[in-house]
């Protein structure tokens, strides 16, 4: 891992899961659900862009969540959120498989797979509108490369978010094919969380954007980015600040999973 500090405990945990955490032995084709066409029919219909998260628990969350996801990811809906955002994380997020399948059955937005994936078989589990690659796991030796997995998962037909936390991830994003970009607030080094994250990396990442279409940069380049906050966004000022900064959509768990997801989806979308 590209880290300089120490990994916080819980980090390491998940990560020695995720690599004892095996693929399938089939390979998914998926039609899916275009997250920016969503993103854009909720701009139209005048609401902040907020993909919603069922997240049962988490290492910084107390308890956990046991109410049917399914029961929540469509008051999650009701309450306007454009996406849906699935843990299928067992160990330490409550998550599985099977719940985002039931989910992606029971609504008709776009829902993305949010796990730890470390090789292209682990692509192949379940199928999904879009899959979490997470740019700081993808330079550890002995995982796949983020590029080779990024065209993996597009040739499965899943759009990919790649998620980023400094402007050195962006650019390894950028040169790496990514079109969805998402900048997490939280460390995952540390499991701090400071929305000026967002708001430093996001003009860097405009700005590789532009300077890959003038200079003609013939790799994997993007010709446009989607721009994602991620984490740590509690408050409809915390979602007006992300979008000031550029946000094109919002990524929203614990926010929305405190209390009546319903009332705190509408909340968030409705600024
Ligand atoms: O949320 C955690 O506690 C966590 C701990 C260790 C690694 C990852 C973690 N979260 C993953 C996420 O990206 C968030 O679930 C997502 O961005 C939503 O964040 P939030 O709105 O702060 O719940």
């Amino acid at each position: 891992m590209d880290s300089s500090g120490e990994i916080d405990p819980e980090v390491e945990s998940i990560l020695a899961a995720a690599r004892d955490r095996g693929g399938a032995d089939r390979r998914v084709s998926v039609e899916a659900r275009s997250l920016p066409a969503a993103f854009a029919d909720a701009e139209a219909a005048g609401r902040v862009p907020v993909i919603a998260e069922v997240k049962p628990t988490s290492p910084t969350t107390d308890g956990e969540r046991t109410d049917d996801p399914v029961a929540l990811a469509e008051r999650m809906v009701a309450g306007g959120a454009a996406a849906l955002s699935v843990l299928t994380e067992p160990e330490h997020f409550g998550g599985s498989p099977e719940t985002l399948e039931r989910v992606r059955a029971a609504v008709d937005v776009p829902v993305l797979r949010k796990d730890f994936l470390l090789y292209e078989a682990q692509l192949d589990v379940v199928e999904a509108d879009a899959v979490l690659l997470i740019a700081r796991f993808l330079q550890e030796e002995g995982t796949d490369d983020l590029a080779d997995l990024i065209e993996a998962a597009h040739d499965r037909g899943f759009q990919v978010l790649v998620e980023t936390h400094t402007e050195t991830e962006v650019e390894t994003a950028l040169a790496a094919g990514a079109e969805i970009v998402g900048i997490n607030n939280r460390d995952l080094a540390k499991l701090a969380v400071d929305l000026s994250t967002f708001e430093r990396v996001a003009p860097e990442a405009r700005r590789l954007v532009r300077g890959g279409q003038s200079s003609g940069d013939a790799g994997r380049r993007s010709e446009s980015v989607t721009l994602i906050a991620e984490s740590g966004i509690a408050t409809p000022e915390d979602a007006a600040r992300m979008r000031s900064a550029g946000a094109d959509a919002l990524l929203i768990g614990s926010a929305i999973m405190d209390g009546d997801v319903q009332k705190n989806t509408e909340r968030l979308t409705n600024l």
